[in-house]
């Protein structure tokens, strides 16, 4: 089965063409052999065990030949020869076991290099934004390359990368490694036992073959696709599965607020339910398979004594030939069945290709950002902290919903000195403009800013997993540098003194243990600690702080910076700015206005509106009678 057609039987529509399985194999092979620092050593690895087996079939070949002269010495009553064979047998077993242990560890090491290679490049692939490759935006080097796992989330094209990387190259290395070596061995073991049973029995040579090519056609046919389709079916589940319980760690607090344990184990039931219902399947399937399998295999048991019992009766062959035939034919007959007997790992072999393969091509993706259009990046000149210029924005293209355009024809500027409030209705798209400004959405029109200049603040602050150190100077690599001394007064800045006696280098569950309010305060430190920082990008990054603590904030900024946008509903956060964004739309499906405005304009116009609020309530408008029982 085809992975085209796989994936349509699972009712998955491929945005793109899908590989076949063979050029997917060649592809994460040449990956694996073009790592810079461990591609050679796989070649080296892998040209071991090649010249390993070629050592262990020639022993077994030299073994079939000891044993046939064992038997025949038995059946002759030859002492001498007996002992001599016996002997034989023991040099043979001294010379293979190191042979096999050399190339079992040998194999092992091969699987682990090539996981390593492969996981660094899914990881780095997956965790690191893209370069941009075409010279037009080889120039535009501020530009902020769309993070690859971010576009995997907003498009949600593919499911659970984390299991992908983590899990699907584990397994696809290790079935591929084992799977390569018998590959290798039973083509090295046919050239060496054919012409062995080809010399003692034609028919038996000729028929084992067609017997064994039969049994292998019949299997595939049978039950090789729908394998394939319930494997894959169980192990999308599965990470469905665990992705409900990964939620509920992830939001324990909230979900205990609302006591909603019973509601997540439903969820949690229903998927379970899910996935025995795949697995039931694929038991109904392997049972089939399996019986197929077994009569295939206890039916060749009668086929050499068929064959070349005839011979020896007539006299015709020694005795210690019918057993040198029998193991000739049984290797032979292993190794042309080995992809019918490796039905079921070869197609969980195939599901995972083809999962790593649909994962590489969403992240090969070209540098833009899944909303079409521009990407922010630009860099302004004449002092212009951030220029929209004639922006539409849509939001983005994603699997089960159709995209919507945010706002169109926007053009404003923030210049150095100057501070912004976007402000506007709940949903209407101002966390979406930031994240335009940011470069996670792509627009039509131009965004300019000067990347490396700007700290995004979301709304959701981010703790990293570290010591208080790495929080600080998140997202830079290298902490070691930063003085301590350094940190603690701008931990002192931010008021958040009473985290110094914790520790700077104290590892902790921070999203866990510090307060929302707190976790903002953060936020303001990373800025503060930042020096090559001119311009923030927040949205309501201090919702959860009093007035105070505001204040303090705001003043730090204006102190550090050129210049910042802040979204926000809360009419407290005027004072800190110059001027103000104004997005409104009379009904959800009309067009947004935009008003770019001095604060003081903004603020008018706000009490206009409040004024006509009051208008309204006092015509009990907003407010309706209430209805009393
Ligand atoms: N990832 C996304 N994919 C599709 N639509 C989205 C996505 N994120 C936001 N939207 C939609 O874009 C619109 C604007 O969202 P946005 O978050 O910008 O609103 P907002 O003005 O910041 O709202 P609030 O004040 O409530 O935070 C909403 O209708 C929302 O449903």
């Amino acid at each position: 089965m085809t992975a085209a057609v796989m994936a349509e039987e699972l009712g998955i529509t491929p945005s793109r063409p899908v590989d076949s399985i063979w050029k997917t194999v060649a592809r994460l092979v040449k990956l694996a052999l073009a790592d810079p620092d461990r591609g050679w050593r796989a070649i080296l690895l892998s040209c071991s065990v090649f010249v390993l087996l070629l050592g262990e079939v020639a022993a077994a070949g030299r073994y079939s030949v000891v044993q046939k002269n064992l038997i025949t010495a038995l059946q002759a009553k030859d002492k001498a020869l007996f002992h001599r064979g016996l002997r034989n047998v023991g040099r043979i077993i001294l010379c293979i076991s190191p042979i096999i242990a050399l190339r079992e560890y040998a194999a092992g090491v091969l699987g682990m290099n090539c996981r390593t290679s492969l996981t660094a490049y899914f990881a780095r692939k997956y965790l690191m934004p893209q370069k941009p490759k075409s010279d037009s935006q080889a120039g535009t080097d501020q530009q902020a390359a769309p993070c690859p796992y971010y576009a995997l989330t907003l498009t949600g094209e593919i499911d659970n990368p984390d299991q992908r990387i983590c899990q699907d190259v584990g397994h696809l290395v290790t079935s591929g490694v084992s799977f390569a070596q018998d590959v290798v061995r039973t083509s090295l073991s046919i050239l060496t036992f054919a012409p062995v049973l080809y010399s003692i029995s034609p028919a038996a040579c000729i028929g084992g073959i067609a017997y064994a090519v039969t049994g292998t056609v019949v299997s595939a046919r049978s039950f090789g696709r729908l394998l394939g389709v319930y494997q894959l079916r169980s192990l999308q589940r599965e990470a469905h599965l665990r992705y409900t319980l990964i939620r509920v760690r992830e939001h324990a607090e909230s979900i205990a607020f609302f006591e909603g344990g019973a509601a997540e184990f439903s969820k949690f039931h229903g998927g379970f339910r899910n996935l025995l219902e795949a697995l039931y399947q694929s038991v109904l399937v392997a049972t089939g398979y399996s019986m197929l399998n077994r009569t295939f295999h206890w039916a060749t048991f009668a086929v050499i004594p068929m064959l070349v019992g005839p011979a020896y009766l007539d006299g015709r062959v020694e005795f210690g030939v019918i057993s040198q035939a029998t193991m000739a034919f049984n290797i032979i007959l292993e190794a042309l069945t080995l992809a019918m007997h490796r039905l079921e790992s070869l197609s969980d072999l195939r599901v995972r290709l083809q999962r790593l393969a649909q994962l590489d091509d969403a992240l090969s993706l070209p540098p833009v950002s899944p909303t079409t259009g521009a990407m922010a990046g630009t860099i302004p000149t004449d002092g212009v902290l951030l220029r929209f210029e004639a922006v539409t924005l849509r939001t983005p293209q994603h699997k089960d919903v159709r995209p919507k355009v945010l706002f169109e024809d926007l053009s404003f500027e923030v210049l150095g000195g100057q501070s912004l409030l976007i402000s506007g209705a709940s949903g209407i798209g101002k966390s979406s403009l930031l994240r335009a400004a940011a470069g996670l959405w792509g627009v039509a029109g131009s965004i300019q800013l000067q990347r490396s200049e700007v700290f995004f603040m979301p709304q959701k602050p981010y703790m990293f997993l570290g010591s208080l150190r790495d929080q600080l100077l998140y997202p830079q690599v290298d902490t070691s540098s930063a003085s301590s001394t350094r940190l603690e007064e701008v931990l002192r800045a931010v008021n958040l003194e009473e985290l110094i006696h914790v520790g700077l280098e104290e590892v902790k569950d921070w999203a866990n243990i510090l307060s929302l309010g707190q976790q903002q305060r953060i936020n303001f430190a990373r800025v503060l600690l930042q020096p090559s920082i001119r311009f923030a990008l927040m949205d309501e990054c201090t919702s959860a702080c009093d007035p105070e603590n505001e204040l303090l904030l705001y003043q730090l900024l204006q102190q550090h910076l050129r210049g910042y946008v802040s979204v926000g509903h809360r009419p407290s956060l005027q004072q800190f700015h110059t001027h103000a964004l104004w997005l409104r739309r009379s009904t959800p499906t009309t067009t947004t206005e935009i008003d770019f405005l001095i604060m003081q304009e903004f603020q008018e116009k706000m009490i206009d509106k409040f004024i006509d609020c009051i208008d309204k309530l006092n015509y009990g408008i907003l407010w309706p009678e209430p209805r009393l029982s």
